[in-house]
């Protein structure tokens, strides 16, 4: 397994290309099994998770091109709805095949998708959303079985979410453009990501009402055809470069960005003493001085996106001063906070709240990536560390970024990733 070796202490200067973003890639991946049509898609990410979307996908009859970030997709040879637990097991947003599966073929078999890692994750109201719109569903030896009525199709319905769900949304938004008649979700996730997704199936043909609302409104087709679409660019790859750049000082300029996408997220790293300048399409950060720490609680879109607590937690490690972090969203997204104390911090956790207190200085360690932020998290603080910082299991963060470390090392950062050969070699 790669390891990824920092010698912190360089401040961070020059420009970042900020990547297509992950959550918008995999559901509009798999739209492509809701269409004969090819799509044509451009700013896809070269990341872990989009490789494993492609596996799964192809073994269910989707022929995909990839020519760098541009990546057509041929849905004409689908025929085989089958997502096995082999390839689920590593991603949870391979969830994401079950509503075009049953919508396109009637018939669907997906694993439920494994492990605990920053929370139980339930998928109960993509089930319960697509039993309302006429599927029949049992649960058998960890896997979702759903079918449809010979020669019927799935129903428009009206459907309130009992909790706001992203990748819930987008399941059934894309099974609801296949159905017979008008399907209506309330309390509907508003995440830019769910809003690009939408754009995508409108120009596949789709017809949807209230994009970027928390109620959609979607009028069934018979069926959709190929369309062209660039993927949004990432704000979560985009926020984490910026918490690097308040936790170890510097100037760093995003480009192909949307600043708007980053409110929430540009607001609180305005209050942590960076200086924010933005255009159209990029977003400047300078910093000169230690961090302020910034208290916050995430919440759903356009409130502060949990994906970015555990990077700005990093960056509190080092503030002047303490701060509250609230996790509303995932019930054990605190696996981090260990490993941050072992580089030095002073952070205690109670429940959903962490309280951070600021310290002078983090000194380098050993430490274990846990999951996909949380790794993002480790290298801040290793970058903002004295000394070497070693991240071990760090596949978890090649699921989310796309060659984190060579962005980094382009702006000065002292990174080096060390390849299983490499570690055993440098052992013996
Ligand atoms: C691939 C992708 O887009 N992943 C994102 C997506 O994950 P994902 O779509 O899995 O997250 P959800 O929005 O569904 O989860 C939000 C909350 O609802 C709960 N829940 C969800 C569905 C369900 O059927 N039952 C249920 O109880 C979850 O356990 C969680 O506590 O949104 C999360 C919240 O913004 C982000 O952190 C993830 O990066
Ligand atoms: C939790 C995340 O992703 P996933 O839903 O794919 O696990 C994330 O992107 O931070």
């Amino acid at each position: 397994m790669d390891k990824l070796l920092i010698q912190g202490g360089q401040r961070l200067v020059g420009e970042v290309n900020v990547a297509g973003a992950k959550n918008a890639a995999l559901p509009i991946l798999c739209a492509s099994l809701l269409s004969a049509g090819q799509l044509d898609l451009g700013n896809v990410p070269n990341l872990q998770d989009v490789r494993t979307m492609l596996a799964l996908l192809a073994q269910m009859g989707v022929r995909a091109e990839v020519s760098g970030h541009a990546i057509s997709l041929d849905g004409r040879w689908v025929d085989k709805p089958l997502a096995p637990y082999e390839l689920v097991k590593t991603m949870r947003a391979s969830i994401l095949v079950l509503g075009p599966l049953l919508a396109r073929l009637g018939e669907a078999r997906v694993s439920l998708p494994g492990g605990c890692t920053i929370g139980a994750r339930p998928v109960d109201q993509h089930i319960k959303g697509l039993q309302a719109m006429g599927a029949q569903i049992e649960l058998e030896h960890g896997y979702i079985n759903a079918r449809i009525k010979q020669g019927m199709r799935l129903k428009g319905s009206r459907i309130m979410f009992d909790m706001i769900t992203v990748t819930g949304t987008e399941n059934l938004l894309m099974a609801a453009t296949l159905a017979e008649g008008e399907t209506v979700l309330e309390n509907a996730a508003r995440e830019p990501e769910v809003a690009d997704l939408a754009h995508l199936l409108v120009a596949m043909g789709a017809k949807i009402d209230g994009i970027g609302t928390d109620q959609l409104t979607i009028q069934g087709v018979e069926q959709l055809h190929g369309a062209r679409h660039q993927v949004i660019p990432d704000r979560i790859e985009a926020g984490t470069f910026l918490c690097a750049v308040a936790a170890v000082g510097g100037e760093v300029t995003l480009r192909q960005i949307e600043p708007h996408l980053l409110d929430a997220v540009l607001k609180k790293l305005s209050a942590a003493g960076v200086r924010i300048e933005s255009g159209s399409n990029w977003i400047r950060a300078s910093m000169h001085q230690r961090p302020t720490a910034v208290s916050f609680r995430t919440s759903e879109y356009p409130a502060f996106p949990t994906d970015m607590q555990a990077q700005f937690m990093a960056l509190n490690c080092i503030a002047v001063g303490a701060a509250q972090i609230v996790e509303t969203i995932f019930e054990n997204r605190f696996m981090h906070v260990q490993e941050l104390n072992r580089l030095g911090a002073n952070v205690m956790v109670d429940g959903s709240t962490a309280f951070v207190t600021g310290v002078a200085h983090l000194s380098g360690a050993t430490v274990m990536a846990t999951d996909l932020r949380a790794s993002a998290c480790l290298a801040i603080a290793g970058l903002a560390a004295e000394g070497e910082t070693l991240i071990e299991r760090i596949y978890h963060l090649d699921r989310g970024y796309d060659q984190m470390e060579k962005k980094l090392s382009a702006l000065g950062a002292q990174v080096s990733r060390i390849t299983e050969t490499a570690a055993v070699a440098q052992s013996t």
